[in-house]
């Protein structure tokens, strides 16, 4: 009977009028079946849970309320306005009325708080009931509370409440339902426990209502429509199933970025405009703006008005927004409406309704108008600036007055000031102040330029969403400036996702795409990205990590696309993610590709060898440092290294955990004639005297390209330099550096080396052996060696070596001698003092080649910072002298600052 009743009278409300802004009623929403089921984070469900699957809230329901419940907590159903809390709990009661689910319920009873208020004096939880529900009568009711448990109270509307959950402190809550109290004793009464304790209570609020903080109970977040919810809803509210795609494709593209897509009330707004316009074979809005302009026009022709009083009202709506943003409660009393002379416009309360929501009875005082929502409310406020005639207040004030209590307002005067998106609204209310529209254009383009000079991420995005929302292609390219385009975009949200596409896209190409650190670049702001990343020459997503799906977008965006340089530096990607990006390698314009500490391994290298290999491949420089391969990855690589195919000139292997194990394999890929390769870095790894003497063998091959080759700690000793020295006498050799530093080669080691380096037409220019367990002995050798006229050595690291002045002084000895061609010389830590400068400074001076001089880490003191800027002052060549980490005094810096090219 209860059942049959509420479903009854539900019937009977749902033939009550609908608003374009305020919504369909819920009553007719269910009714009509039109409801889409919308999605919570559910009870008890982690944040994490949640983002992979929201739940629908039936299912959340059921879930907080099941038949076997223990915990006599309420649940708190929480989400923003227009959410749908009051359609969902008409959908509940309906279910529950139809037998459909919660039937362990035997009475569902359900009130609005914006009722509750209205009730004053005393009256017992029975007598309520029998008040709301006419049909129960009093024998079965009193019956049926006999049996808490099988209750179920609905509240809507927590913020509406008036009074506090949290019963007066001087009163003993109510437990007895015939025991009168006042309505809001009753409600705290129930809520918290001892009035039909066991009933179940669930209530409804938006997040701002202030009694929430204080209330314990299940709290279920309402999120609205997501994608699918909305898709559905389209192909509910359009019966022809393309009509129905081509308006979801177009909300998506326009505002599925927009926090309040997920509103159902927005969601029938938009269709409902969107209907209108397809029936009027008008085209669809590409922007937020234009769909405002169309809802504003859709309203003011309703009303029939000529164009000088269709002004006036939106000059008047725009008087009551300003109010309403500026107020506490975004709202005007009775009384303020009259000072907006809205109401004149308005006159009758379907018109009134239809722009307005009215919360009251329209002849009470009491009434309170408002914006159905923020948005249109802004929307207004927007345009009414346009439309003002006096030069009254300028874009800057206008924006300074509402600072802080607005959120679109120079979005909507960014697209307003566009002829082509105002233009609908202008046929109804007259042309727009021009005055107006270039004080805004002028306002645009200092402010934006500002913003896009600065280093402030969000500066830039922001003008970017407002260019965004102006769609003018030539106004793109006048603002944006190439300095702009280096910043890191590293933490994008979706509108920003979009607007940084349509910025690249008006541009035609992006030097650089820097969105270094990307921990939350999801596969959709990824898929939104692609046509940023397709026109991006270098793409830099350093420390970031993608999901396989935003994996997946960036390979397919790469494969069309004339990205040349890739830097994935440090993203745990691993093999599997790789993988993903392989697919899209092997086919794209990519010269460079950055990889270094990605957690890859030997199971990559077949993907890795499929995209070298390629015919289409144009990769040169491949970076891989601290990515354990082993020797198993490094042979099935080197295979690579051999095709025809393959482009590779630049290997980077550092930290790979290699040994001399796969130097055969790689020796070989290096002289087979096909290898392209002439950088090759083997840094920290462990090859020893065995690996090396493979790679010795492959350098005197003539057709080894290799140029460059470092082995930087590698735990070799002098047994290596052998064949290392027969290397580099052979004609076939084509190294121009090495680097042996960090090895315990030793004199004999060394000496070798410097032997070696005697023949003349030699092409070494650099050369480095820092740490190497070097002698005087060396050194002198080496002094020899650079001032012998046959040495091309340009650059030359000895650092790390204990070797003192007296081992210095071979080298400053050479410095002076004509013949040397030395331009750079490292000799940090080899344990200098003072008593070297005066050889040092002649030799500076006496030198006609030497740019740089790394002295950092020695014992130089006080003493000598006046001979060393002296010299550094009178050298014609030197750039450079590194002072770093010696003995001086903090008295020194002045002088030594007297000379830009000492650094210390
Ligand atoms: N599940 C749904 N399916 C279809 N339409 C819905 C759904 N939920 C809400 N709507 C639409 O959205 C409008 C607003 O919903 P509702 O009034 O339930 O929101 P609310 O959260 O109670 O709003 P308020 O904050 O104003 O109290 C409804 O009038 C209806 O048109």
């Amino acid at each position: 009977m209860h059942k049959e009743a509420l479903l009854a009278h539900r019937k009977q409300k749902s033939e009550d009028t609908s608003t374009l802004l305020g919504g369909q009623l819920p009553n007719k929403v269910v009714h009509d079946n039109n409801y889409i089921p919308l999605m919570t984070t559910g009870p008890d469900v982690s944040e994490k849970q949640m983002q992979e699957k929201p739940q629908s809230f039936q299912h959340a329901i059921l879930i907080a309320l099941p038949e076997d419940r223990h915990q006599p907590k309420p649940v708190i159903v929480v989400g923003p306005a227009g959410v749908g809390r009051t359609t969902a709990l008409e959908k509940l009661i309906v279910d529950w009325a139809t037998g459909k689910h919660l039937q362990h319920f035997s009475c569902v009873f359900h009130f609005t708080f914006r009722d509750l208020n209205a009730h004053k004096g005393v009256l017992s939880l029975q007598a309520l009931l029998l008040q709301c529900y006419s049909h129960l009568c009093p024998e079965s009711l009193a019956l049926v509370l006999q049996n808490p448990k099988s209750l179920l109270f609905l509240f809507d509307g927590l913020d509406q409440y008036q009074h506090s959950l949290e019963p007066p402190t001087s009163l003993t809550l109510c437990s007895d339902p015939q025991q009168p109290a006042s309505v809001s004793m009753l409600v705290a009464s129930l809520v918290h426990g001892p009035l039909l304790k066991g009933a179940a209570i669930l209530l409804t609020s938006r997040p701002t209502a202030a009694s929430l903080e204080s209330l314990d109970g299940y709290r279920v977040e309402l999120l609205g429509f997501l994608k699918p919810q909305r898709k559905a809803y389209c192909e509910r509210f359009f019966s022809d199933p393309i009509v129905a795609s081509q308006a979801f494709e177009n909300i998506e593209r326009t505002m599925g970025f927009y926090d309040f897509c997920t509103s159902p009330r927005f969601c029938w707004t938009t269709c409902s405009i969107y209907k209108s316009l397809m029936e009027a074979g008008e085209i669809l809005p590409e922007t937020l703006t234009q769909v405002f302009v169309y809802i504003t026009v859709h309203l003011i022709r309703a009303l029939s008005l000529d164009t000088t009083n269709a002004r006036d009202l939106v000059t008047s709506l725009g008087r009551m927004a300003s109010h309403c943003c500026l107020g506490p409660d975004s709202n005007c009393s009775k009384e303020e409406m009259a000072s907006t002379d809205v109401q004149q416009f308005l006159t009758t309360p379907t018109s009134l309704k239809d722009f307005l929501h009215v919360d009251g009875d329209l002849e009470s005082d009491n009434c309170i108008f408002s914006f159905h929502t923020q948005k249109i409310q802004e929307f207004f406020l927007a345009a009414s600036f346009y439309l003002d005639e006096s030069e009254a207040v300028s874009v800057e004030e206008m924006l300074e007055n509402h600072e802080g209590c607005v959120e679109f307002l120079d979005l909507y005067l960014a697209g307003l000031c566009e002829p082509s998106q105002r233009k609908p609204l202008e046929s109804e209310l007259g042309e727009f102040n021009t005055d107006h529209i270039m004080d805004f254009s002028s306002w645009f383009k200092s402010t934006s330029r500002k913003a896009l000079e600065s280093y402030h991420t969000d500066r830039h995005l922001h003008y970017f969403h407002l260019l965004h929302q102006r769609q003018n292609e030539k106004l793109v390219k006048e603002i944006i400036i190439p300095s702009a385009r280096g910043i890191s975009y590293g933490v994008l949200g979706v509108h920003d996702c979009v607007s940084l596409s349509y910025i690249v896209t008006c541009m035609g190409e992006w030097d650089q795409l820097n969105l270094y650190s990307s921990k939350d670049l999801t596969e959709e702001k990824a898929n939104l990205l692609v046509p940023a990343i397709r026109l991006s020459h270098k793409i830099i997503l350093v420390q970031s990590s993608l999901s396989a799906g935003a994996l997946a977008h960036l390979a397919s965006a790469l494969s069309q696309g004339r990205t040349t340089e890739l830097d994935m530096s440090y993203n745990p990607m691993g093999d599997t993610g790789f993988k993903v990006l392989c697919t899209g390698l092997g086919d794209c314009n990519i010269q460079t590709l950055k990889l270094p500490v990605c957690g890859l391994t030997e199971a990559c290298c077949g993907d890795l060898v499929a995209v070298l290999t390629s015919e289409k491949s144009h990769l040169r420089v491949l970076e891989l440092r601290g990515n354990p391969f082993h020797d198993q990855g490094l042979r099935k690589l080197s295979h690579a290294l051999g095709s025809p195919h393959c482009k590779l000139q630049e290997l980077q292997l550092p930290r790979c955990e290699l040994t001399g194990g796969s130097m055969e394999a790689l020796s070989i890929a290096l002289c087979v004639g096909q290898s392209e390769l002439r950088i090759l870095n083997l840094a920290q790894n462990c090859l020893t005297d065995q690996g090396v003497d493979w790679l010795a063998k492959a350098l005197q091959y003539p057709c080894c390209q290799l140029q460059s080759l470092i082995l930087f700690d590698n735990e070799l000793t002098a047994a290596c330099c052998a064949g290392v020295a027969e290397a580099l006498q052979s004609e076939g050799c084509r190294l121009t550096e090495l680097d042996l530093s960090v090895n315990a080669l030793g004199q004999e080691g060394a000496l070798q080396l410097c032997k070696a380096l005697n023949k003349p037409g030699h092409p070494l220019e650099k050369l480095r052996l820092v740490r190497c367990e070097l002698t005087p002995l060396v050194f002198k050798e080496l002094g020899i060696l650079l001032s012998s006229g046959t040495s091309g050595l340009r650059t030359l690291s000895v650092g790390l070596n204990k070797i003192g002045d007296e081992g210095a002084k071979h080298l400053w000895v050479a410095l002076g001698d004509k013949r040397c061609s030395l331009e750079h010389l490292d000799v940090e830590m080899i344990q200098l003092t003072d008593a070297c400068v005066g050889d040092l400074s002649v030799a500076v001076r006496a030198s006609g080649s030497l740019k740089s001089l790394v002295l950092k880490n020695n014992h130089l003191t006080d003493t000598s910072v006046p001979a060393l800027v002296q010299v550094m002052q009178d050298s014609r060549t030197m750039q450079e002298m590194n002072l770093q980490y010696n003995d001086f005094s903090e008295d020194m810096f002045e002088m030594m600052d007297q000379c830009a090219k000492i650094k210390y």
